[in-house]
């Protein structure tokens, strides 16, 4: 589509687009993270669209769950082909957002890009990488991530699978002694992967040290046959990301060599001797790693959303404001506006904050490499706090924009109900979201129990600052409002814990107080990651460099997330006497304010995330608003418009119909 041929594209959005007041050229590199890096993003996007290999034949929905899987599988191995063809230094994984939307509905070789090699190379010595890593790279191997069972996903702990070391052999005996043990959900296990890292409790020397990885070779690599002693297979159709093999596993005394082991952290001696790590949580570095990802991956998904019902709002007129005057745009209502508008608002919220994380991580990972430990707690409080988050806020977003389009969001064109499922299911991979804020709740109690004790962990400092508990503020620009958000954590964490601790002075054991408060420990977490986030977000835009429209309407979006989620929870605002009910009533109608402020740039802002029509795939979506005809265009690719009369016609409605004559 060349954006600047007007004559193609629907007038409302002509309209919209001539309001613009900023650099939208700009504004795509802040989202992309540099100039640089939309150049880049956009080599890799022409590169893709432009071949022929990524069309389907007919679209998925009306595919065979074997074609699904088999027609994703040629396309992903494609792309993986292509990029490595083509890699030339760069890193495939920075460049992983720019794939978003070129595979429709679940990889098959996600996991081991996003999983596998990221295990190698956080679990694996030296020798282990040099064995594994450069075949992995060269997809000579493909490999999952199976930690998950059927009777455990959350509780790594309670996980089933033994790896028993054998000295006299060196080997470990891989085994599933229950059918609650069998390996359950990992991406491409099924029919996909000839490798995978198995997390299994390692027994050695008649003790059991908890869950250990092991890289295990599943297949054959000539026949792709399952080897002796494994059984594999897929799990059934899921809500969503359907064309992925999710499988199950299962070992029957399978003997592995022990250095299959992956021993970077910790290690088993040719004797059976336990050599620990140096925190006994380095094990569970794969997942910490995923969880950072994911705040990236689910800002790209709600861009996805919220450009398909912004521009679908723009184009769809519906009722009347002013009585027998003409329908107006669906986005001119209030209601709408305030739909879509924080949606597009939170969008930058977590590209900010996913850009925090990751550069926390890099300095944990630094650290970790001269064998510091100490920020460790730090970051995996922060990973789980802003990958329960941002999964939910995303899948809330998604959702919301599809209720925006009404029933043609419902529609399976629309790419919502599809862009819904690929976020929601990141509220429950890589640790539930519930159990990710318990642990972010349980980091915070104890940093707030031990306030004075030097840690060196930033997000949690202001616990110490009980001052502010008493001071209220009368200003209410953008940094006054992040205060507010820094008091409601806080007096949140000071009574949760003021009741956990009464509860055991009343002489309930710990863990029963833990779980008799962990609705109110829950909002604890929320509270304090919704309070980085915000301070993040009001942060990054104050400190930017950006020309004065752009910077404007960054401020407009950072101030309307922020009185958007104070509205939201405005109960603990009150409660803590960060606000007065007074400041609430004004906050609200500012917040009308900026909707109407911002009502003129939304299709600007959308069309700033840049995303090629190609990879929205939305008829609702697209840039040029030609939303009726593609709509009528994708309803006539249904296997049912083949005849006008159906074969079911004859089998089943004729004898109905004629049945009481
Ligand atoms: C593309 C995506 C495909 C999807 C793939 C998947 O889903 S793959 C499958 C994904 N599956 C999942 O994500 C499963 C989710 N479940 C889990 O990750 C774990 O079972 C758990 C973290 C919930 C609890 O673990 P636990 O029972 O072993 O621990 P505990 O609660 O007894 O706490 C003891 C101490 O350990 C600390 N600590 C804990 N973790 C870390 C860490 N990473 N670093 C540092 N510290 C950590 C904790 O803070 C506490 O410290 P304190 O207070 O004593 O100083
Ligand atoms: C699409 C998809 C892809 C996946 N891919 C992989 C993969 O590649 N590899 C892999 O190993 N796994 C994978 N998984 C599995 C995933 O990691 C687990 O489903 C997840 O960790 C949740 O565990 P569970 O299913 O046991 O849920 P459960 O823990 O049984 O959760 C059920 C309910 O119990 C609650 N609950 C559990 N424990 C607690 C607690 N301590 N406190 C309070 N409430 C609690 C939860 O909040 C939730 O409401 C995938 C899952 C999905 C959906």
């Amino acid at each position: 589509m060349d954006k600047n041929n007007e004559r193609e594209c629907n007038e409302d959005l002509i309209r919209e687009r001539r309001k613009c007041n900023f650099n939208i050229e700009e504004l795509t590199n802040i989202v992309d993270g540099g100039k640089a890096r939309t150049a880049r993003r956009r080599e890799i996007q022409r590169l893709l669209i432009n071949d022929p290999e990524f069309l389907d034949e007919i679209p998925q929905d009306y595919m065979s769950h074997e074609d699904r899987y088999s027609n994703e599988l040629r396309k992903s191995a494609h792309l993986m082909q292509k990029l490595a063809d083509q890699e030339s230094g760069h890193d495939i994984h920075q460049d992983i957002g720019a794939l978003t939307g070129i595979l429709k509905d679940g990889n098959p070789l996600m996991v081991h890009l996003s999983m596998f090699i990221p295990a190698i190379l956080g679990q694996a010595n030296s020798e282990q990488q040099e064995k594994w890593l450069g075949r992995s790279l060269r997809n000579e191997i493909i490999g999952t991530y199976a930690q998950t069972e059927l009777g455990h996903g959350t509780f790594v702990r309670g996980l089933e699978t033994r790896a028993t070391y054998d000295p006299t052999v060196e080997e470990f005996v891989l085994h599933t002694p229950t059918i609650t043990a069998t390996k359950w959900w990992p991406g491409g296990l099924g029919k996909t992967c000839n490798y995978c890292v198995v997390m299994a409790q390692l027994y050695t020397q008649g003790r059991c040290y908890g869950p250990h990885p092991f890289i295990v070779q599943l297949r054959d690599e000539e026949t792709h046959r399952s080897l002796p002693g494994i059984t594999l297979g897929e799990i059934g159709p899921r809500l969503g990301l359907n064309s992925n093999d999710n499988g199950f596993l299962k070992f029957e005394n399978h003997r592995i060599p022990r250095t299959n082991m992956l021993m970077k952290h910790s290690q088993v001696l040719k004797d059976g001797t336990y050599v620990k790590p140096l925190h006994n949580k380095l094990s569970y570095g794969t997942m910490m790693l995923v969880r950072v990802g994911i705040v990236g991956a689910c800002s790209r998904s709600l861009q996805y959303a919220v450009t398909i019902a912004t521009r679908y709002s723009a184009v769809r007129h519906q009722s009347e404001i002013v009585p027998g005057q003409p329908e107006p745009q669906i986005l001119d209502y209030q209601t709408q506006q305030y739909k879509v508008i924080p949606q597009i608002a939170s969008v930058f919220a977590l590209i900010f904050s996913a850009r925090s994380l990751s550069k926390i991580q890099s300095s944990v990972t630094a650290k970790l490499k001269d064998g510091n430990t100490d920020l460790l707690p730090e970051l995996h409080s922060l990973s789980s706090g802003l990958k329960a988050l941002s999964s939910s806020d995303a899948s809330w977003g998604v959702e919301v924009c599809r209720l925006a389009c009404g029933g043609h969001g419902y529609l399976a064109s629309s790419n919502l109900p599809r862009t819904y499922t690929g976020t929601t299911c990141a509220i429950t991979y890589e640790g539930e979201n519930t159990v990710l804020l318990l642990q972010v709740a349980r980091y915070l109690i104890k940093s707030y129990r031990s306030i004075g004790k030097e840690t060196g962990a930033s997000s949690v400092s202001y616990l110490a600052d009980q001052t502010s508990l008493a001071s209220s503020s009368s200003s209410f620009s953008n940094k006054a409002l992040v205060q507010a958000f820094k008091l409601s954590a806080l007096s949140l964490v000071a009574e949760a814990e003021a009741r956990l601790q009464k509860l055991c002075d009343m002489g309930q054991e710990f863990y029963h107080a833990w779980n008799y408060c962990s609705v109110l420990l829950l909002k604890c977490a929320e509270a304090h990651t919704r309070y980085y986030i915000c301070e993040k977000y009001e942060q990054t835009v104050d400190s930017l460099k950006a020309s004065e429209g752009v910077k404007n309407v960054l401020q407009s979006l950072c101030r309307l997330y922020l009185i958007y989620h104070i509205t939201l929870t405005h109960g603990d605002f009150l409660k803590c006497g960060a606000l007065t009910p007074r400041n609430i009533a004004v906050l609200e109608g500012e917040m009308c304010d900026l909707l109407a402020v911002l009502r003129p740039q939304a299709v600007s802002i959308v069309d700033a995330f840049d995303i090629p029509d190609e990879l929205l795939g939305s008829t609702l979506g697209c840039w040029d608003g030609n939303v009726y005809q593609r709509l009528y265009d994708e309803a006539l690719k249904s296997p049912l418009n083949k005849t006008d009369v159906p074969d079911a016609y004859y089998k089943y409605l004729l004898p109905l119909m004629k049945s009481s004559l």
